[in-house]
């Protein structure tokens, strides 16, 4: 399934670009007046086919939950137990990405793609198990395996593994596509999950880890020097090939990231937009990208994580974040904040006048 996404993913479509150019310069508004969200609707329009593109609506965020071995070298100081917790605080609704999603109208789905311990049965209020209501978050039980081996000491992941988790991000955005999502988000948990994405920004940059490791959830000054150590001596005993992006999530990646990835490339073969939050999200595109170069032209940088190696991967993949808030939450908060700014872009190209039917004179 791999692969075949993969070969289903094609280069934009020129013509509906030009088009979207063509008709930014005819609405009535100063030429480049919109800024950036100019450029975004022409890349949303190649990504469609279609000028103008269809609205992103509606939103589906997608959180994909996992635990690391890593865990075990005091990379955070939050118990991995919190992984399961926070589960369960989405299901009820109470998490940030919760009250966001309900502000933007976006359906929250959790997918449990590697939670090492017990998932709450079900939630306070919650819905865990249940039938769901439509606008009811809701939990997809994929676990490949109970949290990752430590990274430190071996390979986080099979290969197998690995692609287990990738087909699975594919399969939910097949799923979420075919439930009528315009747009995909992404989201995750994962307590330790900021030390595999240091990693893999730095294999896929070929960069020191002190350029992509950061504080995570808030480390103090020992948990972080420890932290950049354990990444700098897992790529030196690992020394994964950045070309070989399935190897690369094996041996140093976590499952979230890699159905993440997977998510992407999904959204990417749908010709459909997934919009990026944090820095474990940007890593995964990282891998996507290795997988499928033309995935990039899905993707939207929803935010500038606070997390050095968010800037890092942004750059490489070419991606100008629509919003720097200094978040560095996950869930899929950053992405969700955007969400109107990419409904704005697009909304312009269709319902915006042009010069000529609304009688404005042009310079
Ligand atoms: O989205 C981000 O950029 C981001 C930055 C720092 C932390 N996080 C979240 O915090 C958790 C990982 O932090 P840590 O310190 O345990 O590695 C995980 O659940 C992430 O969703 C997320
Ligand atoms: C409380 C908490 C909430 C989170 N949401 C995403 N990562 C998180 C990490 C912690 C610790």
């Amino acid at each position: 399934m791999l692969e075949t996404t993969i070969a289903a993913i094609r280069p934009p479509d020129e013509p509906a670009m030009a088009a979207a150019r063509e008709l930014q310069g005819r609405l009535t508004k100063p030429a480049g007046s919109l800024g950036a969200l100019e450029e975004l609707s022409v890349r949303l329009a190649g990504l469609a086919g279609h000028c103008p593109p269809p609205l992103p609506e509606p939103a589906a965020v997608a959180i994909f939950a996992g635990d690391h071995g890593v865990h075990a070298q005091g990379v955070t100081p939050w118990p991995q137990e919190v992984t399961a917790q926070m589960i369960g605080n989405f299901l009820a609704g109470g998490a940030v990405v919760n009250a966001f999603a309900r502000q933007a109208g976006a359906s929250v789905t959790v997918v449990d793609v590697g939670v090492a311990t017990a998932l709450p049965v079900a939630a306070p209020g919650g819905h865990a198990g249940d039938r769901p209501a439509r606008d009811e978050p809701r939990l997809v039980a994929a676990n490949v395996r109970a949290g990752t081996r430590d990274l430190a000491v071996t390979a986080a992941l099979t290969r197998d593994e690995a692609r287990a988790a990738a087909e699975t991000g594919i399969r939910v955005a097949g799923e979420l596509i075919d439930a009528g999502a315009g747009i995909l988000l992404t989201g995750d948990m994962g307590i330790g999950n900021t030390t595999p994405a240091a990693a893999l920004i730095a294999a896929f940059a070929g960069i020191d880890p002190a350029e992509t490791t950061g504080r995570g959830t808030g480390v103090d000054d020992p948990t972080y020097a420890r932290k950049v150590a354990v990444v700098r001596a897992a790529l030196r005993r690992h020394a994964p090939d950045p070309a070989d992006p399935l190897g690369v999530l094996a041996a140093v990646g976590g499952l979230e990231h890699a159905a993440l990835a997977g998510l992407i490339l999904g959204a990417a073969a749908r010709r459909t937009p997934v919009l990026l939050d944090g820095v474990i999200a940007v890593s995964a595109a990282l891998a996507a990208a290795a997988f499928a170069p033309h995935a990039v032209a899905a993707m939207v940088a929803g935010h500038r994580s606070a997390e050095p190696g968010a800037t890092v991967a942004l750059r490489r993949l070419g991606l100008e974040p629509l919003i720097d808030l200094g978040l560095r939450l996950g869930e899929g908060t950053g992405a969700l904040l955007a969400l109107p700014v990419v409904t704005g872009a697009v909304r312009v190209l269709h319902e915006v006048a042009t010069f000529d039917s609304a009688g404005v004179a042009e310079k």
